[in-house]
């Protein structure tokens, strides 16, 4: 305990405290928390020792920066003075492969994958395949009374990932691996014990399911090889069977399952609370509309799909995606280790300890963002909008930066284009819709999303009622109000809201 709560050090060590022997002040910084600031242990630690503190985290002597400068010195120097490193919790719920030991094979398969897929007709494909999901999602949703966003884009951003990265279209298989992932996301972050019951032995299930599917998936493409690599999982096995590959197959496993964890979780979360912010933002929404409303006028031919140059001209949503990163801090902390001892800033940092750079104390910093809690996205006028800039490290920086950014963009740009231009929709929660509207409908009813053509649905006419409602709807939008048990209601026995008053 004297060792732990005073390590050795061959300068001066930054302030802070470890707490207890190896658990060091883990639980405090996993506390959940359900404000967009930073998080109050980390904000607490700043306000007492400094953006640069020591800690004691998930058995290992931390350092955690939330400066701005060392925060880059420790991107740019990945491989010299820094490497990095993940909690060896997570390295043993991801199997033997340190996550770390993959990265050149990540970088040359995913850099691969997005050529493939952005090169000249593949990016004409690819559009059209995001524009054809992020469609029929869309039309799924709306046929549903309400739905739960995070869910709901979770289920279709995963299956967009199986299917660019496994080709995988069978539904069980999709469900099972979804629910697999789902099993072994909820454990992550807990308590390593592993005993029937707990979060952490559902999430080690969950991880060993998924891979046994992913290994009968992977033996079955082994058998059957393609001739045209038409998906990550091809270019997989396509390495593998060349000679003095360093990547075997439980590597390669390894490498379809962090992909598969790391595209879907972050990019859903992503489009789930750039949906949010712009539920609670309407002039932000209307600039949105505006802008791709746009892009639909200057077509010739009104059905034909996003092109590249529409993409392109997206300049207010790569805005709000910009601002969706910085606010949604997906990523809270990213890790590393340091190789050397590391002198900084008057502080020595010895080697071998744990560094985690905190992107919130960043993006969430007042002096960078005014105001940095509001969901601006104009603010980005004029700013350096690079994903890879000292100001934004949502998808973090130097040569770890992520691989599949561009990938997460157009996904998200594409599904907000649809979303826009077709739906529109209302944020409600259990009954509080009903009070929310300033109507006096009985308690439990609820309002639907609707496409803008609705006209089968008996109209509640005017502008008048939209803008009591608080919706933002153009004129000529219908609003259909059901009762609880809507699946009874036949489409045209619509209760007018008079009757309801
Ligand atoms: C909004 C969505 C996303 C966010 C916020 C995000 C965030 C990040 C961050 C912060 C890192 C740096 C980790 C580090 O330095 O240790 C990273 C790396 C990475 N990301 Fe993403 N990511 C997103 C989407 C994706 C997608 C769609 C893919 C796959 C197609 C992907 C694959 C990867 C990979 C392979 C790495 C490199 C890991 C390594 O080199 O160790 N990410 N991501």
């Amino acid at each position: 305990a004297y060792r732990w709560r005073n390590p050795s050090c061959n300068g001066k060590l930054p302030p802070g405290s470890m707490g207890l022997p190896l658990l060091g002040e883990s639980l405090q910084f996993f506390t959940p928390y359900t404000s967009s600031d930073i998080h109050p242990f980390i904000k607490q630690k700043m306000e007492r020792y400094g953006p640069i503190f020591k800690t004691g985290f998930a058995g290992r002597p931390t350092v955690v920066s939330a400066d701005q400068k060392f925060n880059n010195l420790i991107f740019q120097q990945e491989g010299e003075m820094f490497q990095s490193w993940y909690p060896d919790t997570l390295n043993k719920i991801f199997g033997r492969q340190n996550l770390s030991s993959l990265h050149g094979f990540v970088f040359k398969y995913v850099k691969n994958m997005v050529l493939h897929m952005f090169g000249p007709e593949g990016l004409k494909r690819m559009l059209s395949e995001l524009e054809q999901k992020a469609c029929t999602t869309l039309q799924h949703w709306s046929c549903q009374d309400t739905l739960d966003l995070s869910d709901a884009t979770k289920r279709m951003i995963f299956e967009l990932t199986a299917k660019k990265l496994l080709s995988c279209d069978s539904k069980e298989t999709l469900e099972s691996l979804m629910n697999n992932f789902n099993s072994f996301m909820e454990g992550l972050i807990s308590l390593p014990l592993n005993i029937p019951g707990t979060a952490y032995h559902k999430c080690l299930q969950g991880r060993k399911r998924a891979m046994k599917t992913l290994k009968s998936m992977l033996q079955e493409k082994r058998e059957k090889p393609r001739k045209e690599v038409s998906d990550f999982f091809d270019y997989v096995v396509e390495e593998l069977s060349k000679e003095g590959t360093p990547l075997n197959e439980e590597m390669a496993l390894d490498l379809m399952f962090t992909l598969l964890f790391a595209s879907f979780e972050t990019t859903s979360l992503a489009l789930t609370y750039a949906i949010k912010a712009l539920s609670d933002n309407p002039s932000v929404l209307k600039k949105l509309e505006e802008e791709h409303e746009g892009i639909l006028k200057g077509r010739e031919d009104p059905n034909s799909g996003l092109t590249w140059q529409e993409y392109k001209s997206m300049t207010f949503t790569f805005q709000v995606i910009n601002e969706t990163i910085r606010l949604a801090n997906i990523v809270p902390g990213i890790f590393r280790k340091t190789l050397q001892e590391i002198k900084y800033g008057g502080y020595t940092i010895p080697a071998g300890w744990a560094i985690m750079v905190c992107p919130p104390t960043v993006h969430l910093n007042p002096t960078i963002y005014e105001d940095p809690l509001s969901f601006n996205p104009s603010r980005w006028v004029g700013m350096d909008m690079s994903p890879a800039s000292k100001h934004l490290m949502g998808f973090g920086g130097g040569i770890r930066f992520c691989v599949g950014a561009d990938f997460a963009k157009v996904q998200m740009a594409v599904f907000l284009h649809n979303l826009v231009t077709k739906y529109r929709w209302r944020p409600i929660k259990g009954g509080n819709i009903v009070r929310n509207l300033g109507l006096r409908f009985p308690e439990g009813f609820y309002v639907r999303i609707m496409e803008k053509d609705a006209s089968k649905w008996r109209p509640i006419k005017g502008g008048n009622i939209v803008r009591n409602l608080g919706l933002r709807f153009p004129e000529g939008f219908y609003v259909r109000i059901m009762e609880k048990d809507a699946s009874k209601t036949p489409l045209n026995q619509v209760v007018n809201h008079s009757s309801l008053c």
